[in-house]
């Protein structure tokens, strides 16, 4: 299994294009998204995932090619209840791979209380939590996190950040977040969007990469 992610040539967007053309490679390992809002992030990383059709160009996936996608909205059932929910997820998962225990996801991301409980009665860290623990089953070649963060209180984010490092030691993982903080103690390794383009980086190639990258967060 070959883990990465090539973007070639690769122009995005709705009616009319919003990022490209894109080429770049992304190794295993956490790569941060940043922009301004609306500069394309989402669908970058929904593009990426094969929700939203390329305008032109490709995404090349390594083998055998499974997404895991955490977007705004959970890939979770409303109507279902939490357990339920990760019931039908590992039912999938069991297709390629021996899923975790219930208890064992329950424990982890602190379900305990939310099993019994429908999607739609959730608050949004709850419901943050249920599909992160759902994406724990999926064993992705490729992860894409659409501010997993944000919604979380201190102790689930920390236990979730030490999750992304461990999903990442096997597969390129992109993660979007307005929190520049944030960003630096998870990677070195940045995925600029401005204008249209997105610009791959290693701030630790760089001289002042806090100031230049401020910089650059002011400018654009
Ligand atoms: N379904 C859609 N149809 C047409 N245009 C869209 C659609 N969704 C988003 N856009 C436009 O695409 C551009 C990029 O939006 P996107 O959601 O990717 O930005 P973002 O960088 O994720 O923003 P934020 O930081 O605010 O979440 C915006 O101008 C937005 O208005």
């Amino acid at each position: 299994m070959s883990a990465g992610v090539t973007l070639e040539n690769l122009v995005l967007g709705y009616q009319q294009p919003i990022l490209g053309p894109v080429s770049l490679h992304l190794k295993a390992g956490i790569h941060v998204l940043l922009g301004r809002n609306g500069a394309g992030k989402t669908t970058l990383m929904r593009t990426i995932a094969g929700i939203l059709p390329p305008l032109s160009g490709k995404v090349q996936l390594g083998q055998p090619g499974r997404i895991g996608y955490l977007g705004h909205r959970a890939a979770l059932s409303e109507g279902l209840t939490v357990e339920q929910n990760l019931k039908f997820w590992q039912h999938i998962s069991r297709l390629y791979a021996q899923p975790q225990p219930l208890e064992t996801l329950t424990e982890q991301f602190d379900l305990q209380h939310l099993l019994p409980k429908r999607v739609r009665q959730l608050s949004r860290g709850q419901r943050q939590r249920a599909d992160l623990a759902r994406l724990s089953l999926v064993r992705p070649d490729v992860l894409l996190l659409d501010e997993p963060l944000t919604g979380l209180d201190p102790v689930q984010a920390r236990y979730i950040r030490q999750k992304m490092q461990e999903w990442s030691a096997e597969c390129p993982l992109i993660y979007s977040t307005h929190s520049l903080p944030e960003a630096l103690e998870m990677t070195s390794s940045f995925l600029l969007v401005q204008g249209r383009g997105v610009r791959l980086l290693d701030i630790s190639e760089l001289a002042e990469p806090e100031i230049e990258l401020l910089l650059w967060l002011e400018a654009s």
